[in-house]
């Protein structure tokens, strides 16, 4: 259920260099998002992960971003990665991600495209069999990236949703407006890559540092105006 009395989370994905996850997890990142796609400008290839997320281990929950990946690719990724959560943001069937869930034995937080209230007619089959939720703009037919893409949906579309697994809110998310978002939508975390970003692929110290700083704000100050959280404090 979103808004009760777990720790809210914030993810910062797309990371490839020790200085943008050094800045990460100095400003106290939950979460550390490796994407491997190979059409993303975020590509981690697998040669250079293992050395890249030591930096993590005991700092924050490593997270591997997959699309669509087959048994081998996950393999490989895993065993690179080590991730702590799988992140698949593909076209994956309700059935892969309990598949996925089940064979690889680690917790699958699956990516749905959202941009019409229409799109959210599949969430309780995923509920059902993923680990947590993560909502993300809703790519244009023919789009190069099925995420990553900067770009913000509706959020009233997400709002006062309860399927009993953790939600999280992606796509266009920067410093400024994730007061704007989480003033709207109660969520259990936020997951950003292009809005800590100068160009795509390269992130900015600066930016994830406002960026975390900004949601961790935004997330106190809705949960105290939470009456629920209100009611749980006293
Ligand atoms: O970041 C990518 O390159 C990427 C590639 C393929 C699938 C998902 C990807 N990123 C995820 O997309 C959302 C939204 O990102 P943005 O903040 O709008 O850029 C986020 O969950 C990223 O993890």
């Amino acid at each position: 259920m979103a808004g009760d009395d777990r720790r809210f989370e914030i993810k910062i994905c797309g990371i490839r260099t020790a200085e943008a996850l050094d800045a990460a997890l100095e400003a106290g990142a939950d979460l550390v998002g490796f994407v491997h796609f190979p059409k993303s400008p975020r590509h981690l290839a697998l040669a250079d992960a293992p050395a890249l997320v030591a930096r993590a281990a005991g700092r924050a929950g490593k997270v591997a971003l997959l699309v669509d990946p087959d048994d081998a690719l996950l393999q490989d990724v895993i065993a690179a990665v080590t991730p702590d959560i799988l992140q698949l943001h593909g076209h994956e069937t309700p059935e892969r991600v309990a598949d996925i869930r089940a064979r690889f034995g680690l917790p699958v937080m699956k990516a749905l495209p959202v941009a019409r209230r229409e799109d959210l007619a599949v969430l309780p089959a995923y509920a059902a069999v993923a680990d947590r939720i993560l909502f993300d703009a809703k790519p244009d037919p023919g789009a190069l990236l099925p995420g990553g893409n900067g770009r913000p949906f509706d959020w009233a579309l997400v709002a006062g949703l309860d399927v009993n697994r953790p939600l999280m809110l992606s796509g266009g998310l920067t410093a400024d407006n994730v007061p704007q978002a989480l003033g709207l939508v109660r969520m259990d975390g936020v997951d950003v890559s292009s809005g800590v970003e100068d160009a795509p692929g390269v992130k900015s110290p600066d930016k994830i540092r406002a960026f975390v700083a900004a949601a961790r704000r935004a997330a106190s100050s809705s949960s105290l105006q939470d009456p629920l959280s209100k009611a749980r404090a006293s």
